[in-house]
């Protein structure tokens, strides 16, 4: 089943971020009160890092108990391990290592150094969700590109065609570097929440196109994910400057 999108709209990207963070250790606190953990699928991008940011410092992080928390990533960049331009590394240096997870459950994308090739992978990142629920996620994170990607799922890109997986390997991305993980949109949509997180007058027609009702997710990949409780989009003004125009 999917959801009908909620839209909230806030000043900028910072109270983005802040409000992701403030809601993020809400619906762990819930998670945990149910089952035995959480599990989350951060996003890459500079919005993933300033949500990370926010987290570490929302005064409630303490009421959530960090080591019942499984994290998972939603898109990797195929480069080794600490490169600067993995999205893992970037969440680290934003904030993540402090928020005092158990290490054996961030799962991380294995890049070059670690793995033979992108294919293999993206299937061992598909074998570990297998062992943990098949991506049974809480709440997945998105960045937005203004072309409207989510995760490494490009528009017009083949890959997102590719069906039966949960995650695959992304090669000629339009967006450097070319060689990605990504989860597929059969994995993504397996989460009870969807989050999109989006700022910047840039993303004003992706945002406007993803949220279109008869959007294909060909031409916008956000249109394609979509939670199974909810589906939320956090947007700063300007990234809903072309909503806000249809609806005058
Ligand atoms: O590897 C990546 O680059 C991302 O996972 C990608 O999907 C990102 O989230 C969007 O491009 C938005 O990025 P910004 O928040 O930087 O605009």
């Amino acid at each position: 089943m999917s959801t009908a999108s909620r839209v909230i709209v806030h000043p900028d990207k910072q109270a983005v971020a802040d409000a992701g963070a403030a809601r993020l250790l809400t619906a762990i606190i819930d998670a945990q009160a149910d089952r035995a953990e959480a599990q989350l699928a951060l996003t890459g991008g500079s919005m993933g890092s300033t949500i990370i940011t926010s987290l570490v410092n929302q005064p409630g992080r303490d009421a959530v108990d960090w080591r019942r928390v499984r994290v998972w990533w939603g898109d990797e960049r195929y480069l080794p391990t600490g490169h600067p331009d993995r999205n893992d590394t970037q969440n680290d240096d934003a904030g993540l290592t402090m928020l005092g997870l158990d290490p054996d459950k961030v799962h991380r994308v294995a890049g070059p150094d670690t793995s033979d090739s992108v294919q293999d992978s993206a299937e061992a990142y598909a074998e570990t969700l297998r062992e943990y629920g098949l991506g049974a996620f809480d709440v997945v994170m998105l960045g937005v590109g203004p072309d409207a990607h989510v995760a490494s799922l490009f528009p017009h890109h083949p890959a997102q065609q590719i069906s039966g997986a949960i995650a695959i390997p992304v090669e000629d991305s339009p967006k450097p570097p070319p060689t990605r993980v990504s989860l597929t949109f059969d994995a993504l949509n397996r989460s009870r929440a969807v989050w999109f997180l989006v700022a910047g007058a840039e993303k004003a027609d992706a945002v406007a196109g993803a949220l279109t009702p008869d959007a294909r997710a060909w031409d916008f990949p956000a249109a394609g994910a979509h939670g199974t409780e909810a589906s939320l989009w956090l947007v700063d003004q300007a990234a809903a400057s072309s909503l806000e125009a249809r609806r005058d």
